[in-house]
């Protein structure tokens, strides 16, 4: 197993506004990790920074891989103004790779349609992105971050909004990635969701409250759970 995911020291912020003070972690391989604070606690950025869209004022973050993690924001996020198909939806997980002005290769086809089959989504391929429900769109975006095939994949508050059998079944694919040897990291303010997870990092007001299994973490104060 070992460690897929070590921050030492991290501090990040936006313009003067500090958002991480100090963070260090050890996130393991392989495994799920649920972030876990209430809104407002360093979560977004935190993925934000494993991600390498914000560059961290201090420490150090090292991550396996040689491509960058994979973030999948909140289905809310995306836009459905766009007239996308799923398909063309899950591609672009393929632009860093291929450059969006190339075309796409029978390889980036097949991985996009063998990303679709992982999360259930297959039959929904023609369909546009814009008219499926929260859940199947949430699935799509986990099948765009899949696509990268990167080693780590990020998942902001991927049960945001969404019913219990839908935040249950994205839970089923969280597990089905970590046993196909993804590392995960996820944040949730779901208890559940947390439970399931392999191991926790609770954060409050930017710093690292807890961290470890989640019956420990899930016992610590102010993990409102
Ligand atoms: N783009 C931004 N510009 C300025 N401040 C920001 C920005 N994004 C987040 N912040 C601030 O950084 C801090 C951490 O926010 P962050 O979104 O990382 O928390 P979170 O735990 O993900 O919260 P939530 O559960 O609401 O998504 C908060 O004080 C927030 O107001």
């Amino acid at each position: 197993m070992g460690t897929a995911i070590e921050l030492r020291g991290v501090d990040a912020g936006y313009g003067g506004k500090r958002a991480l003070t100090g963070v260090s972690a050890e996130l393991p391989r392989g495994r799920a990790t649920a972030l876990l604070g209430h809104n407002g606690s360093g979560k977004s950025t935190l993925l934000g920074v494993l991600a390498g869209l914000h560059a961290p004022w201090a420490g150090t973050v090292h991550c396996d891989g040689e491509r960058r993690p994979a973030l999948v924001l909140q289905h809310t996020a995306a836009s459905v103004a766009l007239p996308l198909s799923v398909r063309d939806a899950v591609m672009v997980g393929r632009w860093e790779r291929r450059g969006w002005w190339r075309r796409t290769t029978a390889r980036d086809r097949a991985v996009v349609r063998d990303c679709l089959e992982r999360v259930g989504a297959a039959d929904l391929a023609r369909r546009r992105f814009a008219d499926l429900s929260g859940g199947q769109r949430q699935r799509v975006l986990i099948a765009q971050g899949l696509a990268q095939e990167s080693d780590v994949l990020l998942l902001d508050e991927p049960g945001a909004g969404l019913d219990a059998a839908a935040r249950e079944r994205v839970l089923d694919l969280i597990d089905e990635i970590t046993a196909a040897g993804t590392t995960v990291v996820h944040a949730t303010h779901d208890g559940d969701a947390a439970r399931r997870a392999d191991h926790c990092l609770l954060l409050r007001d930017g710093r690292v409250r807890a961290e470890g299994r989640p019956e420990e973490v899930l016992a610590a104060p102010s993990s409102g759970k």
